[in-house]
C-alpha cells in the first residue's frame, strides 16, 4: 500500500543540524563561491537520464505484471447480471443522523445495503477492460462497486500503475525532481510522475514569465534600483504578496552584494529562499509530514468559503486516505446550505466513503459532528473528515460555531488528534490571503489546502500564506478529479515554479 501521506519529499537532507537556510546561515558561513551556491546536483545529467529510464522501465514492467496478474476475481450476480468483480468491497451508504438515533438514508427506492466501512473497491474487471469505464467516469458519478460475497483481496503491494505515460521531456523532468529528493527509481509510480506533470503544467505560465525575466535581471551582480523594482513587480504579479516579496528581495540582494552570481546561480539561490519561506512554518513542528496517526481517531476539520473547493477537497482527501491505508468517514456539518450536504454525499459516493449527514433543515452542525464521532468510534475509523461552515460574512457566528464543534470534540473524543485545514482557492491570489487572515483569527488552523492550481492560479499565494500567516501548505489541488490532490512538497512546488 503506497502511503501518499508519508511520501519521501524534500531535498536530500543534510542532517537537520547542518541544514542552514539563507536567513539562518550567518553571513560568514554562507557559501562564498558560485559553485557551492547552487544546490549541488547529486547526479550528473547522464545519471539523471539513466535514473529516469530505469524508473520508466520499472513502471512498464509493473504495468505488464499487473495486467497479467491472475486476478482474485470472483463471480457474482449484480442486478441479475453475472459479472467478474476483481476485489469488491462492501458498498457503503450515506447514513443519516438526527437528534434521534442514527437512521439510514436509502440511496435508491430499495432499502440501502447495510453500510459497512470499507476501502473503496476498484471497478470490476468487466468495466476496467472496456472503455465503458472511461465513458462512465466522464458522464456519471461512480457508484461503489456492487456488493460481493467475498471479502476484498489485499491491495497490491507495489504502487498501481494507472496512466499510460510516454517517456518524454516531462517524464524526465518529473523523474529528476523525484531523484533529487533521494527517491529510488524502483519505487516511483506512474501516479507520482503524472501528478508532477500536472503540477508543472499548472504553474507553467508563471514559470515561463518568472524564469525568463529573472535570468535577464539577475545576471549582472548586485541588484541595482531598476533590477529590484523589476523583480518586485514580477513577484507581486505572481501573487507572492508584499511581505514575502520584500523578504525575498532583501535576502537575494544581501547574497548578490557578496558576489556576482551568474543567472543560473542566482536562480538556484532564489529557490533556496523560496523553499525556506515554505518550510519555515514547519520548523517548530515535530513531524513535518501531515498524516493521520495510526491507532487513534484523527479528526480533520475542513473550513473555507463557498466555491473554493472545500467539498471537492473532502472527497479527494477521503480517497487519498483510503488509498493510503486509512479507514475514513465524512461528517457533513456545513448544514447552512442543504445543497452543501447533498454535495458532500456525492463525493462520499465517489470516494466510497460513508457520510454522516442530517436530512433536517438548518441542523446544528455540532450534532452532526457528535454523530460523526460516535460512528467513527464505534467502527474504529482512522480519519473523520468534517465539512464545517465557511461563511465569512458573520465572523462572530463562524467563530462560535467552530468553538462549539471543538467543545463537542473535546467532550466526545478527548484523545482524538484534531487538525483544522483551511481550503483556499489559489486563483484568488491576494483575496485568498485576506480570507486566510480572517479564518486564522477564528480557527486554530493546522495548515492550508491550496486548490485550483491547474487553473489561472499563479502560485505565489503559497509564499504569502507561509510568510505572512506562518501557516504551512499541507495539500494542493490541481484539477476537478478525485486523484487531483496530493500532499504538498516545497521542493516540488519551487521546482515546478522555477525550473523551466
Ligand atoms: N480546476 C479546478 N476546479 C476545482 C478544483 N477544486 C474544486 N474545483 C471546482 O470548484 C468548484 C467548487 O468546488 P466545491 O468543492 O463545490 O467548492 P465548495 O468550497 O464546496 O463550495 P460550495 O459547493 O459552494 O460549498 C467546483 O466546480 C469544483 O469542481 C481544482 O483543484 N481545480
Amino acid at each position: 500500500m503506497f502511503n501518499w501521506f508519508r511520501r519521501q519529499t524534500g531535498t536530500p537532507s543534510q542532517p537537520e543540524e547542518q541544514k542552514q537556510t539563507p536567513e539562518q546561515a550567518p553571513p560568514e558561513a554562507q557559501p562564498t563561491d558560485t559553485e557551492s551556491t547552487k544546490e549541488e546536483p547529486s547526479l550528473t545529467q547522464d545519471e539523471y537520464l539513466n535514473w529516469a529510464k530505469t524508473a520508466f522501465a520499472n513502471i512498464q514492467k509493473r504495468k505488464a505484471q499487473q495486467a497479467q496478474a491472475p486476478s482474485e476475481s470472483t463471480e457474482t450476480v449484480v442486478e441479475g447480471e453475472t459479472v467478474t468483480v476483481e476485489s469488491a468491497a462492501e458498498t457503503t451508504a450515506p447514513i443519516a443522523t438526527s437528534s434521534t438515533p442514527t437512521v439510514e438514508i436509502p440511496e435508491t427506492e430499495a432499502a440501502a445495503p447495510k453500510p459497512e466501512t470499507s476501502a473503496p473497491s476498484p471497478a470490476p474487471a468487466w468495466m476496467r477492460k472496456s472503455d465503458r469505464l472511461e465513458i462512465l467516469k466522464e458522464t456519471a458519478i461512480e457508484t461503489p462497486a456492487p456488493k460481493a460475497k467475498q471479502k476484498p483481496v489485499a491491495p497490491p503491494v507495489a504502487p498501481t500503475e494507472t496512466a499510460d505515460l510516454p517517456f518524454d521531456e516531462e517524464f524526465v523532468w518529473s523523474a529528476r525532481v523525484l531523484a533529487a529528493q533521494g527517491r529510488k527509481p524502483e519505487d516511483i509510480s506512474s501516479e507520482e510522475i503524472s501528478w508532477l506533470k500536472r503540477l508543472r503544467q499548472g504553474l507553467g505560465k508563471t514559470r515561463r514569465s518568472l524564469v525568463n525575466q529573472l535570468k535577464a535581471i539577475v545576471g549582472q551582480g548586485p541588484l541595482n534600483r531598476d533590477a529590484v523594482m523589476e523583480i518586485e513587480a514580477l513577484l507581486l504579479q505572481a501573487d507572492v504578496g508584499l511581505e514575502a516579496t520584500d523578504y525575498i528581495i532583501s535576502t537575494l540582494q544581501n547574497r548578490l552584494r557578496e558576489e556576482a552570481l551568474p543567472p543560473e546561480g542566482a536562480i538556484e539561490y532564489l529557490k533556496t529562499i523560496l523553499r525556506d519561506i515554505l518550510d519555515r512554518p514547519l520548523k517548530n513542528l515535530g513531524d513535518p509530514a501531515f498524516a493521520p496517526e495510526k491507532d487513534i481517531l484523527n479528526i480533520w476539520l475542513l473550513t473555507g468559503v463557498n466555491g473554493v473547493g472545500k467539498t471537492t477537497t473532502i472527497g479527494k482527501l477521503a480517497h487519498l486516505a483510503q488509498k493510503s491505508g486509512y479507514s475514513c468517514l465524512i461528517a457533513a456539518a456545513d448544514t447552512f446550505r442543504a445543497a452543501a450536504v447533498e454535495q458532500v454525499k456525492v463525493w462520499g459516493e465517489r470516494s466510497g466513503t460513508p457520510v454522516i449527514a442530517n436530512p433536517g433543515k438548518n441542523t446544528d452542525p455540532a450534532a452532526v459532528v457528535y454523530d460523526g464521532i460516535a460512528a467513527a468510534q464505534s467502527r474504529n475509523i482512522d480519519l473523520l473528515l468534517v465539512d464545517t461552515a465557511g461563511r465569512l460574512q458573520n465572523k462572530k457566528n463562524l467563530m462560535e460555531e467552530l468553538a462549539k464543534i471543538r467543545r463537542i470534540i473535546d467532550k466526545k473524543a478527548a484523545d482524538a488528534k484534531v487538525e483544522s485545514l483551511l481550503v483556499l482557492d489559489a486563483t484568488l491570489g491576494q483575496n485568498g490571503l485576506r480570507q486566510a487572515q480572517v479564518f486564522a483569527e477564528v480557527a486554530k488552523l493546522s495548515g492550508v489546502v491550496l486548490t485550483k492550481l491547474d487553473g489561472t492560479a499563479k502560485g505565489g499565494v503559497a509564499f504569502a500564506v507561509a510568510q505572512q500567516l506562518n501557516l504551512p501548505i499541507r495539500f494542493i489541488g490541481a484539477g476537478e478529479g478525485i486523484e487531483d490532490l496530493r500532499p504538498f512538497s516545497s521542493y516540488e512546488f519551487v521546482e515546478a515554479l522555477l525550473n523551466g
